[in-house]
């Protein structure tokens, strides 16, 4: 099956074009969703963090305080890799799940932190790159999390460049402050066209990759 690795950097609009392509008949494997659903009450990193972090790291409900592990991890990049260290493992088995049970014309990966990893370039066979003026980003975050500008410049500081991201990226979708929705959607549909016919070729000649 094709595999597509889906990355931009934060309020980037990943999870809006993801949307899109599910909504068309692609699978989507959401790498921040299984993110999410470790760290939920009950999830299965959480006693891990509890025992790295302290009981002040997990919220009333056993949830992971997503508040104060922010406020940790931004700023002390000893910590971030410590959690980066408990969840990223964990986040690549249930990937792994999620990708055998793929079905439609090709698979999308989502994985903000896709270039930083290293490890994805080989396991996709194409990189798609939502692509962002970091103004915008930072506003489109602000709208719909309420973090400070400081807070938000601090999390793309720690993430690569808009540029080193356009340099690895095989395909790209604009989505800047002047995009709108309907612009995204259409942009994003003409790359959906285009993986369908390479995934028919593909199939074709019975290239695929393991992953
Ligand atoms: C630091 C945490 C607690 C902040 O939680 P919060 O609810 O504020 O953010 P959320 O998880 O929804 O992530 C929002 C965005 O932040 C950015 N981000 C998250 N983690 C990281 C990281 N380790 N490095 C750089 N950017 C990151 C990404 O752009 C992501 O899309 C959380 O992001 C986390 O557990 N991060 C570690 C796991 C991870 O690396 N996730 C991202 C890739 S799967
Ligand atoms: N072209 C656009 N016009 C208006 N709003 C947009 C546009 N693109 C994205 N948005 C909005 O901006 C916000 C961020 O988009 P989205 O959640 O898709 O980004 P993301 O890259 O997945 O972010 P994160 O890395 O933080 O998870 C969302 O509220 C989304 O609806």
């Amino acid at each position: 099956m094709l595999k597509i690795g889906l990355t931009g950097g934060i309020g980037s609009g990943k999870s809006r074009v993801a949307d899109y392509f599910q909504s068309w008949g692609a699978s989507v494997v959401d790498t921040d969703a299984i993110a999410h659903s470790l760290t939920a009450p009950g999830g299965r990193a959480i006693e891990a963090i509890r025992g790295e972090f302290g009981d002040a790291t997990i919220a009333p409900d056993g949830s992971m305080n997503r508040q104060a592990m922010r406020d940790l991890v931004f700023q002390d990049a000893g910590a971030r890799l410590r959690l980066e260290a408990i969840l990223h493992p964990m986040i690549g088995e249930v990937t792994r799940e999620q990708a055998e049970q793929a079905r439609g014309c090709y698979l999308v990966f989502v994985v903000p932190l896709l270039i930083e990893s290293g490890r994805w370039r080989d396991k996709v066979d194409r990189i798609c790159v939502v692509d962002c003026d970091p103004a915008t980003q930072i506003a489109r975050v602000r709208a719909r999390s309420g973090l400070t500008q400081e807070a938000i410049e601090r999390i793309m500081s720690v993430q690569v460049s808009r540029e080193a991201r356009l340099a690895a990226a095989d395909d790209i979708v604009l989505n800047d402050g002047a995009t709108t929705l309907h612009e995204l959607e259409a942009r994003s549909r003409a790359l959906h066209d285009g993986w369908c016919k390479l995934a028919a070729r593909q199939d074709s000649t019975g290239n695929d990759k393991v992953y």
